[in-house]
C-alpha cells in the first residue's frame, strides 16, 4: 500500500518503519527540520528490540508538499493533538477524493477536526497500545508489544478499513478491526487519562507509578468520571474491565515506558495533550453538570507545570 504518515515523531516513525519493513512504500512529513535533516543524511534510525535498524524513506516538511509525486492509498497521522490543524492546513493539496486518512492519535474529538479536511467515508479512527520514543532527531527507540484497533467512521469505509487492519497485521502491528471505535477511543483515553497525567506529574514510568501507594483508589476515580461523563454521550465504559486494563499495564512490557505525556512536559518541555484527555472530560463534564474533581484537578496541575517549564 501507498502510505504517507503525518507526524515523524517517535510512534509516526514506528509505523512507518514497520510498513515499510512489510514492503509497503511510506512517505513522512514532519515539521521539526533536524530530524528531516537527519532522515534525509542517514535514514531513519531505530533501536528496534535491541536491534539497530535503519529505514531509508523519503520525508519532506509541509512546506515542501508540493513535491510529494503520486498520492497515498492512506495517509496516517501521529502528529500531537494540537498540531492537528496546522498539519492538514498545509498537507491539503496531498488528500483527494481517493485518499484514506487514519488517525490513531491519543484523545477525545479529533474527528472534529478532521471531517472539516477528509470525507467522513474516507476517515478512519483508532487507537494504539504500541509505545515510542524519540531519541533524538531521526532517531527513535521502539521496544515492547501493542495492538491497534480501528474502524471507518462512516458505513462506507469498512471494506477499506479491513484492507488496512490486513496491511497493518502482515507488518506486526497487531490489528483488529473495530465494531466500535468511539467506545475503544474512551477506554484508551482513560488508560492515558490515568498514566500519562499521573507519571508525566510524578515523573515516573508506568511500572513505578503501579507500585505507589493508593494507585487503585486514584485509577478508579478518574476512571468513574470518564464513565459518567461518557454516559452522556450514549458510551457504557465497563469501568472494572477498563480499571483492570489499565492495571495491567504495570506489569506488562510497556511498564518501562514513559508515557508520551511525561516525554513532552519533562523531557521536551513541549506542550502536552491534556486539553484533549482530562482537560476534555472536565469541560464536557461542566458542560453536563457531572463533577470530575480529579480530571480538573489533573488538568490544572498539568498546565501549571507547563507554564513553569515554558513548553511551546
Ligand atoms: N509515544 C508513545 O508511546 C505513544 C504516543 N501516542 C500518541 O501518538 C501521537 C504522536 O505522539 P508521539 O509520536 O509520541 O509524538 P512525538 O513528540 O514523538 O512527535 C510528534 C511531533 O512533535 C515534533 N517533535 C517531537 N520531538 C520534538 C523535539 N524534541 N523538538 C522539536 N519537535 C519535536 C515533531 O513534529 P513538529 O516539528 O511538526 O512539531 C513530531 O512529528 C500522540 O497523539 C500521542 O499521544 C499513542 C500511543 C503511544
Ligand atoms: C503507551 C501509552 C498507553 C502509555 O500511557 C500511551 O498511549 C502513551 O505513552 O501516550
Amino acid at each position: 500500500m501507498k502510505i504517507t504518515v503525518l507526524g515523524a515523531g517517535g510512534m509516526g516513525s514506528r509505523f512507518a518503519l514497520m510498513l515499510h519493513r512489510a514492503g509497503n512504500e511510506v512517505t513522512l512529513v514532519d515539521g521539526w527540520q533536524a530530524n528531516i535533516d537527519a532522515i534525509r543524511k542517514d535514514g531513519l534510525q531505530a533501536d528496534f528490540n535491541g536491534e539497530r535498524v535503519t529505514a531509508k524513506l523519503p520525508i519532506y516538511s509541509p512546506a515542501e508538499i508540493d513535491r510529494i509525486g503520486d498520492q497515498a492509498d492512506l495517509i496516517i497521522v501521529f502528529t500531537k493533538s494540537n498540531q492537528l490543524t496546522t498539519m492538514f492546513d498545509a498537507v491539503r493539496p496531498i488528500i483527494n477524493a481517493e485518499t484514506y486518512v487514519l488517525c490513531l492519535l491519543n484523545g477525545i474529538g479529533h474527528e472534529d477536526v478532521l471531517e472539516k479536511y477528509v470525507a467522513k467515508d474516507h476517515l478512519l479512527l483508532g487507537i494504539t497500545m504500541w509505545t515510542a520514543g524519540m531519541t533524538g532527531p531521526g532517531h527513535v527507540t521502539l521496544v515492547g508489544n501493542g495492538n491497534v484497533e480501528l474502524q471507518n467512521f462512516a458505513p462506507a469505509g469498512k471494506n477499506f478499513a479491513q484492507q488496512v487492519v490486513q496491511v497493518f497485521d502482515d507488518a506486526g502491528l497487531n490489528a483488529t478491526y473495530s465494531d466500535n471505535v468511539k467506545y475503544a477511543i474512551w477506554r484508551k483515553a482513560c488508560v492515558n487519562g490515568t498514566l500519562n497525567s499521573l507519571c508525566a506529574l510524578l515523573a515516573c514510568n508506568i511500572g513505578e507509578l503501579g507500585k505507589t501507594h493508593g494507585i487503585e483508589g486514584l485509577l478508579k476515580a478518574i476512571i468513574a468520571e470518564f464513565a459518567a461523563v461518557g454516559a452522556h454521550e450514549g458510551l457504557q465504559l465497563d469501568q472494572a474491565e477498563i480499571y483492570q486494563h489499565v492495571a495491567a499495564t504495570f506489569t506488562s512490557d510497556i511498564a518501562d515506558h514513559y508515557p508520551s505525556m511525561y516525554q513532552d512536559l519533562v523531557i521536551n518541555h513541549r506542550k502536552t495533550e491534556i486539553d484533549f484527555i482530562n482537560g476534555t472530560v472536565w469541560r464536557k463534564g461542566e458542560q453536563y453538570g457531572v463533577p470530575t474533581p480529579d480530571c480538573q484537578l489533573l488538568t490544572q496541575l498539568i498546565q501549571m507545570k507547563e507554564a513553569l517549564v515554558k513548553a511551546k
